[in-house]
């Protein structure tokens, strides 16, 4: 998951992309990106780091122009300190298009290959988005005729990418002299809306990865994109949209809704803060079963993520919610960050446990997910040390089993603390006195009670069944290989370089004046 984000407004955009990127900077902190076209040009600049550290007011100033895209990245393919592989990615032909992406392609090397052979199209990075970038880049060439460029030559570009690429994709795109192309992968795996400004001048209009980045900023949301569809908006502000799938099935990745999105989104017609209320409600029922009533003293969350969830479950058991764990502020989210070594560390950095809250108590501490077990085995330590007497342990998701490939950075088998284990193996591993998992069936039931037309989720790394159908072993395999080092030890990251040193990457591309 990272965050994207495209406009086509009345007045220059710089200001506004920055602050929708802060607003999506808890879907990628590894480096962010921002490019804007000003009549036949095209401006960008990316780096590693989050929004803040990337962006200099003279960077701000050399952004122009009243339409634009931008990225905050957690890598899934590529390197997390290559510089090069942060987003927007630039093509010169045909017509000159920048791109931006959130998802995986689990075809990237075939394409690649393709690409090389086939289009004659180098490809310079280990990024699957530059990859996602020349498909498209193909595509409109074969779809334009001579110099010229419609919307149905764009969806038809849209439509070859739906048949080449494989694996989760939402995408904004800028082509030069024509717009704003946003489109969906045809299973709508990953999120995209749209929103709208109406002005004196008229109307403006935006794509973003969560509907918070467009309605913090003024925007109204309008509706998501559907799986498969493609939206385009000219220079003047018009916009068209189409369906270029053959068979789209919205499946929505389900872990947006446990852990990756911010509670105050609302995605594909379902407000993540009421799913999560939901989810601690169907963890107490859980609760109630596994452990004898009066067990728990008190409840407590796992700052930010399963705020919701925990004060619900307090709620559902009749038991006092207290918060006792401090969050330091400063340290991102853990999750996303590159590399175990620095996961481990950030975790003892970002939460403190108040003695007050744990001296002879029976806690119950919850969290949204447990995922390499990371957050869960130093809480559990840390409650203990503070003096707690049981420490009880709930996840409102169910136990993470297997890898995703959508576009979360948890390819191995081996990373993941409940995979080929029990429970109780788990509860052992985090030194948890009771271990209690949401329920697959009431997780998914957590989202149906709000929007009961969803009826297929991708939840593979829940159940190993992946929506897109063509993930083999084999593939799973030679994605675990891929993370292996000759000496047996595991890369870290994406692609395993691990945390960075900043770099920046500034480009000033000039287009041709017709
Ligand atoms: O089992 P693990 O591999 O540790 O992963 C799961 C943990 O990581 C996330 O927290 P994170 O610190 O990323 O973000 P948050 O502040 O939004 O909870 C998530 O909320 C869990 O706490
Ligand atoms: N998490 C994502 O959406 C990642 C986008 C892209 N695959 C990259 O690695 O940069
Ligand atoms: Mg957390």
């Amino acid at each position: 998951m990272c965050g994207i984000v495209g406009v086509v407004s009345k007045s220059p955009v710089n200001q506004l992309l920055y602050d929708s990127l802060l607003l999506l900077q808890h879907r990628g902190q590894d480096a962010a990106g921002i490019a804007t076209a000003n009549g036949s040009s095209f401006f960008m600049h990316k780096g590693n780091g989050m929004v803040r550290d990337v962006f200099r007011t003279r960077n701000m100033r050399d952004l122009p122009g009243n339409i634009g895209i931008g990225q905050v990245r957690y890598p899934t393919a590529g390197s997390a300190s290559s510089a090069e592989e942060a987003q927007p990615f630039y093509v010169n032909a045909p017509f000159g298009v920048l791109l931006a992406h959130n998802g995986n392609l689990t075809n990237s090397p075939q394409l690649r290959d393709e690409m090389f052979r086939i289009d004659r199209r180098h490809i310079n990075t280990k990024s699957d988005t530059e990859v996602l970038l020349n498909v498209l880049a193909h595509e409109l060439q074969r779809a334009s005729t001579g110099y010229s460029l419609d919307p149905d030559a764009l969806f038809k570009a849209v439509r070859g990418v739906h048949r080449r690429a494989r694996g989760s994709y939402a995408v904004v795109s800028l082509i030069a002299g024509y717009g704003m192309l946003g489109f969906r992968d045809p299973y709508g795996i990953r999120p995209l809306c749209i929103g709208r400004n109406e002005t004196e001048s008229g109307t403006e209009w935006m794509l973003a990865s969560e509907s918070v980045a467009l309605e913090n900023i003024g925007f109204e949301f309008v509706r998501d994109v559907a799986p498969g569809e493609a939206i385009f908006v000219d220079l003047d502000g018009n916009l068209s949209a189409r369906q270029c799938a053959e068979a789209p099935t919205l499946s929505p990745c389900i872990f947006e809704y446990v852990y990756l999105a911010r509670p105050d989104s609302v995605l594909d017609g379902v407000p993540v803060y009421d799913v999560r209320l939901r989810m601690g409600d169907y963890l107490a029922e859980r609760i109630k079963k596994e452990l004898p009533a009066g067990a728990i003293d008190v409840v407590m969350p796992i700052p930010d993520s399963s705020r919701p969830a925990a004060m619900q479950v307090a709620a559902k058991l009749g038991v006092e919610y207290r918060e006792g764990f401090f969050k330091n502020r400063y340290v991102g989210r853990t999750f996303i960050m590159p590399g175990q070594a620095v996961r481990k560390k950030s975790v003892r950095q970002k939460l403190n446990a108040m003695g007050v809250e744990f001296k002879g108590r029976n806690v119950l501490i919850v969290d949204d997910s447990i995922v390499r077990g990371t957050t869960s085995q130093e809480i559990v330590q840390m409650a203990r040390d503070a003096g707690a007497s049981k420490v009880y342990f709930a996840s409102a998701a169910p136990p993470v089993r297997f890898p995703n490939v959508y576009g979360i950075d948890m390819p191995t088998r081996g990373e993941l603390v409940a995979h080929g284990r029990t429970d109780e193996e788990v509860a052992a591993i985090i030194g948890a006195d009771a271990l209690i998992y949401q329920r697959v069936d009431d997780m998914v039931q957590a989202v149906r009670d709000i929007n009961p037309e969803l009826s297929r989720f991708d939840a593979s790394c829940f159940n190993g069944e992946y929506v897109t159908g063509d993930i083999t072993a084999d593939y799973l395999d030679s994605l675990e290989r891929a993370k292996q080092l000759p000496n047996g030890l595991e890369l870290n990251g994406a692609a395993g370089t691990g945390a960075t040193e900043p770099v920046q990457n500034q480009l000033h591309l000039q287009m041709p004046v017709e």
